[in-house]
């Protein structure tokens, strides 16, 4: 692999997770621009060096400028990471274009799908900037592990070699290690689907669930997701790396994850509505939880698990009844593998 030189990162969206990976690359000595909306956190960063909003306590490194202003941040960028939530994803990306440098690599680190036109955000950028490369970055990445440096590990995906190959240069570091995958709907697809599993983790947890419960949930959800996926295009074996199983894991039993405490809050008893209020951060899974649920329905795929989180959270169904309805299912319909792709 050939050494990367100082390359111009652009970020855009100052959340968590945009931080996080925007002062790795400034970590690796690379000049970075945090794009932002609130000048409030801007300044913050400015004068304090620190997120407050969003990685509280994190000193961010000197060579993270924040900015306001898409044109400037965008003009020279070599690398352009979006991390946005899924909602807002088009539209920032749609505003950014008519900056975009010729030749700007792409790369979303946002885990989510588009309502409406089930597209993923690669196919997005696919859609709005044709000629550039473009990649996706996924794997367990709590944002808040990140910045206090425990060792973690990612994944980026893209049909371009020489993309995954520099974004490998680009971000790895002592703390932090990335692999490259050519299945970038796989990667992208696990990343999205996760977070339904981890809500219906943390509900579990809070109704009192012991460690047997935990691992049949988990190991039913990656067969579950990868059945999904595999139907639409996904490599299988996506689900057995850190895309997939790697960040099932950690997004089943971290408090630190959104989606699983919009799961715990549920099931102490609050409303979704008062569950995402107090999180106060994006949860993609409550909404990847719609469109998951109707497209399994169009294809015919079996999704018990997220016909029940879905009975729970929109249709108001108690946990108990789906709970009993899950464990007393067709067992013809229960074979641990349904065909090559599970
Ligand atoms: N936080 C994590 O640990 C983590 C890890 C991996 C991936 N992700 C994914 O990254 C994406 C972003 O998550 P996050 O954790 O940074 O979310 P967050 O809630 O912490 O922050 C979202 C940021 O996006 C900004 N934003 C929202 N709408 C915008 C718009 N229209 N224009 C400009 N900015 C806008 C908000 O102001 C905020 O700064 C999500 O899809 C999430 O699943 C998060
Ligand atoms: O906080 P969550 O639930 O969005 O999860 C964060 C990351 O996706 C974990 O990899």
């Amino acid at each position: 692999m050939t050494q990367l030189t100082s390359s111009k990162v652009t970020v855009l969206g100052g959340g968590s997770f945009g931080t996080a990976v925007a002062n790795i690359a400034a970590l690796n000595h690379h000049p970075v621009t945090l794009w932002m909306r609130s000048e409030k956190q801007a300044d913050d960063i400015l004068q304090n060096r620190q997120n407050s909003r969003y990685l509280p306590g994190y000193r961010l490194v000197d060579n993270l400028t924040p900015s306001l202003d898409l044109e400037s941040a965008v003009r020279d960028a070599h690398y352009v990471f979006v991390a946005v939530p899924s909602k807002a994803f088009r539209a920032v990306v749609e505003e950014t274009v008519q900056y975009l440098p010729a030749n700007a690599r792409l790369i979303s680190l946002t885990k989510g799908i588009e309502p409406t036109s089930f597209k993923l955000m690669s196919q997005i950028l696919h859609d709005l900037a044709p000629k550039h490369d473009v990649g996706v970055i996924s794997g367990p990445n709590l944002a808040k592990e990140i910045a206090d440096n425990q060792i973690s590990a990612t994944v980026i995906a893209s049909y371009s070699q020489a993309l995954r190959q520099e974004v490998q240069q680009l971000l790895s570091c002592p703390s932090f290690r990335v692999y490259g995958n050519p299945d970038i709907y796989g990667v992208e697809m696990a990343g999205a689907l996760k977070n339904i599993y981890a809500i219906i983790t943390g509900l579990a947890v809070a109704l009192g669930m012991a460690e047997n419960t935990r691992a049949a949930i988990i190991t039913r959800s990656l067969a579950e997701m990868s059945r999904f996926a595999v139907r639409l295009g996904a490599n299988p074996m996506t689900f057995l790396g850190l895309a997939g199983v790697g960040d099932l894991i950690v997004t089943c039993s971290s408090q630190l994850s959104r989606n699983y405490r919009v799961g715990y809050y549920i099931g102490e008893g609050m409303t979704l509505k008062q569950a995402i209020k107090k999180i106060g951060e994006t949860a993609e899974g409550i909404n990847t939880l719609r469109m998951v649920n109707e497209k399994a329905d169009e294809l015919g795929v079996y999704m018990p698990l997220v016909k029940g989180l879905y009975a729970i959270i929109y249709q108001d169904m108690p946990v108990k009844e789906i709970a009993s309805r899950l464990m007393s299912g067709d067992l013809a319909e229960d074979v641990e593998f349904m065909s090559v792709g599970m």
